[in-house]
């Protein structure tokens, strides 16, 4: 075995399914005994963000690992935003970069593809990733993976480990898998009866589910530990799709004040927040109709709990589930039935514009009538026209970190991984960064379908500055360039037109389907709108 080898079957056994990568010389010998050990998929895109966002993808929608491969300097820096993204949004993703050699190091020149220094990349790296390890010494290459591969899952952050290209082929023993830490089972149960009792004697208790609780795979003990104790739950902005296919007491998405007033109204007035895996972000609480008591709240994420001044320091997220759904079992709180979550339907197939929420309905009537895709969403308003979408067959999305570019290499990366159709939505300025990743398709039979809100601008910034010009953008007419990629495009101006182009390209396998729905400048999704007057209304009160 060597060190490249044990590199792909400690990969593998950390549960990555396949590679993501874009070569170059420092990591060619790495992508040669990759190629060669079949060990795992390995998948090429057209530009490092599009392997990141690929990578990410599959670590989200599936669980496990998502691996990113890149050359040194211009390939992995050029990654750095996707991997930024992944760190924010608490992604297990594994970079793995090529780099110079011992000798080469050491011969007095510049480098091609060197910064500032040779350490550089790496001291950029420590910046996202939750580990590091440069594996320079064949004899600690062995316990180093195991280290950071433990710290991916165990953080689901990133990690980047640097190979250089002279340590490729070198013979290296195996990777032993490092067992997690087991937390301390009196703190977890006294921590557990602490929440339960916060949960016991509140009049409206409330559980918010935020996104570690898919990282850590657990979504099915959140809706049960809801239904034991009767307590209902609500979904972050960045939750939105979690629990979608549980039998959970599901309220919905929690936007402030651009969200659905119930909703709002059960988070902001609970006099027992459980928060499950929230990160406290602006876009999660940026919007609140009034400002919610994170004292009295209970908040359980990166591994520890807080309860109003008292900090339990090592509990993991399904340790605490385990203890409360052990002990939960005599409580019986009298919650409201909730209500089912609703998404809008019946689209007017007519000869009317389309309006994003034609796309939301359009595509729930297809839904329900096809059956369940996963959703992936770029960040425009195709992102808040995607929380008026059943999210049932999953919706990935950078909610929080908010980077554009991800829809339709994140779309192929899910594909790839899970084998699943996926649909994407992107607006025409996201679809200008990263859309042309569709011509990968081919060559590896990915077919996703997908809609392009196009609007000939950056909608989501005029809604703040109507009066830019910046803000415009051509036509690019999109739909003409996907024969030429690959695919088969449709440009739709009216509804009746997208019903029509919806069905075909559902009804169509095997190449990739891209639909460019023209929108009529200034049109914008009922939750944009909302969540602009919303922003703006906080912003005058402040
Ligand atoms: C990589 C990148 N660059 C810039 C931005 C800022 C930005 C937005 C967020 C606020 O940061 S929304 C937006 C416009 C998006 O245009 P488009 O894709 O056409 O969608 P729509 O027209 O529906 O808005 C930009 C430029 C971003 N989020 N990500
Ligand atoms: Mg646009």
């Amino acid at each position: 075995m060597n060190l490249s080898t044990a590199l792909l079957h400690a990969l593998k056994a950390h549960g990555a399914r396949e590679l993501f990568g874009l070569p170059g010389d420092f990591v060619l010998p790495f992508f040669q005994q990759a190629e060669q050990s079949a060990a795992l998929p390995l998948y090429t895109l057209s530009h490092e963000p599009g392997v990141g966002f690929a990578a990410d993808a599959a670590a989200r929608y599936g669980g496990g690992l998502g691996v990113a491969v890149v050359t040194y300097g211009a390939g992995a820096l050029n990654m750095v935003n996707a991997v930024a993204a992944s760190y924010a949004e608490k992604v297990p993703l594994v970079v793995i970069s090529g780099a110079p050699g011992a000798l080469e190091r050491s011969n007095g020149f510049l480098l091609h593809h060197q910064t500032r220094s040779l350490d550089s990349q790496l001291a950029i790296f420590r910046e996202i990733t939750c580990d590091q390890v440069v594996l320079d010494n064949a004899a600690d290459a062995p316990a180093l993976i195991a280290r950071a591969l433990g710290n991916c899952l165990a953080q689901s952050r990133p990690v980047y480990i640097e190979l250089p290209r002279d340590m490729a082929a070198a013979p290296c023993g195996e990777v032993r898998m490092v067992a997690p830490r087991k937390p301390d089972p009196d703190a977890v149960r006294a921590c557990a009866a602490e929440v339960l009792r916060r949960l016991g004697r509140a009049y409206r208790p409330l559980l918010l589910v935020g996104i570690e609780i898919r990282r850590y795979g657990i979504e099915h003990k959140v809706a049960q530990l809801a239904r034991l104790l009767r307590v209902p739950v609500a979904t972050t902005i960045m939750g939105r799709g979690l629990l979608a296919g549980e039998d959970a007491p599901l309220l919905g998405t929690y936007l402030g004040v651009a969200g659905d007033p119930a909703v709002t109204r059960a988070v902001e007035e609970a006099d027992a927040l459980l928060m499950l895996g929230v990160l406290l972000s602006d876009t999660n609480f940026g919007v609140s109709a009034r400002k919610i008591d994170m004292r009295g709240s209970i908040q359980a994420l990166d591994g520890q709990v807080v309860l109003g001044h008292h900090v339990y320091p090592d509990i993991p997220l399904e340790a605490l589930l385990d203890a409360m759904l052990e002990d939960g079992v005599s409580m019986a709180l009298q919650a409201p039935e909730p209500q089912r979550v609703r998404y809008p339907r019946e689209l007017r197939a007519d000869g009317e514009p389309v309006a994003p929420m034609d796309i939301a309905r359009a595509v729930n009537d297809a839904l329900a009538a096809k059956g369940a895709m996963p959703v992936v969403s770029d960040i425009g308003d195709c992102f808040f026209t995607a929380l008026d979408i059943d999210g049932g067959g999953g919706l990935l999305a950078p909610g929080y970190y908010a980077t554009m570019g991800y829809g339709v290499p994140a779309g192929l990366g899910l594909q790839a991984s899970s084998g699943k159709r996926p649909l994407i939505l992107a607006g025409d300025g996201a679809f200008q960064m990263t859309g042309w990743e569709l011509g990968n398709c081919q060559r590896y039979g990915w077919d996703p379908v997908v809609i392009v809100f196009n609007n000939c601008g950056w909608e989501m910034l005029r809604a703040f500055q109507p009066e830019a010009k910046y803000n415009d953008l051509s036509d690019w007419k999109f739909a003409d360039m996907a024969a030429a990629l690959g695919g088969d495009g449709y440009r739709v101006n009216t509804r009746a037109q997208l019903r029509q182009a919806l069905d075909k390209a559902l009804a169509t396998r095997g190449r990739f389907q891209l639909i460019e729905a023209m929108l009529p400048r200034g049109a914008q999704s009922d939750t944009l709108a909302r969540f602009v007057a919303g922003v703006k209304r906080l912003q005058a009160a402040a």
